[in-house]
């Protein structure tokens, strides 16, 4: 928890007035939108654009200015958090099922921050299943072509339902242990007709803050 913050608070610290501010998703996020709350009630003048619906609330919630999506055309700083980041900052995204979103507002973002704890950093991606966000149509041959991927795919359940997006789509988890090529798969998954986008984002982090559980935290 205090790891997450921190971080958090490191990244919310390149946030400059004037500026159009990408909101992740997710724990660590959370922290991000609750210090940029606090800067705005201070007088920090930005406008957000958030990644899910989730996030918008908070902020809202926060007296932060939210934008929606249609509204901007780059975003100049996103700050999101992520489920694994290697040693060329490749990310795995998506656990909490907000990867579309979160992909799109990181594509138009000039700074991508990526904060994570300690336990986000990995040599090689894939210990994290691995999330694809796929389209309800004819789903089932969405999941037997991932599985000849090589992974084992499971539709993320929320109670005795399928799980759904922000955007009315399921989530495949896809139990790769290894992926080797993160790029090459990338491609290959979002060439699967029904899927919609996958959790890996290759050279999109422009930055990565990692918080340690000892209260330091790191830039890498
Ligand atoms: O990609 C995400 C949500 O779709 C999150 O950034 C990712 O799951 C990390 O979450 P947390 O900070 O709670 O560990």
């Amino acid at each position: 928890m205090e790891s997450k913050r921190i971080a958090a608070e490191k990244a919310a610290a390149y946030i400059r007035a004037g500026m159009i501010v990408g909101l992740g998703t997710g724990s660590t996020a959370y922290w991000a939108i609750q210090k940029i709350g606090k800067n705005v009630k201070e007088g920090l003048s930005i406008q957000a654009v958030a990644t899910s619906v989730h996030s918008e609330n908070l902020a809202k919630e926060l007296g932060i200015p939210v934008l929606s999506i249609s509204e901007v055309d780059s975003i100049d700083l996103t700050i999101d958090g992520a489920d694994e980041v290697d040693d060329s900052w490749n990310l795995i995204k998506g656990g909490g099922g907000a990867l579309l979103r979160e992909k799109i507002v990181a594509s138009m973002s000039k700074e991508l921050i990526i904060i994570v704890d300690e336990s986000k950093k990995v040599n090689q991606l894939g210990k994290f299943p691995l999330p694809v966000e796929i389209v309800q149509f004819g789903n089932e041959v969405t999941q037997k072509r991932l599985g000849k991927l090589g992974c084992v795919p499971q539709l993320r359940m929320s109670e005795d339902q399928a799980f759904l997006t922000d955007n009315g789509n399921y989530i495949v988890d896809c139990h790769f242990e290894h992926i080797i090529q993160p790029h090459e798969l990338n491609t290959t998954i979002n060439m699967i007709p029904g899927v919609v986008d996958n959790g890996l984002f290759i050279k999109l982090a422009t930055r990565v803050i990692v918080g340690y559980n000892d209260g330091s935290v790191v830039e890498l």
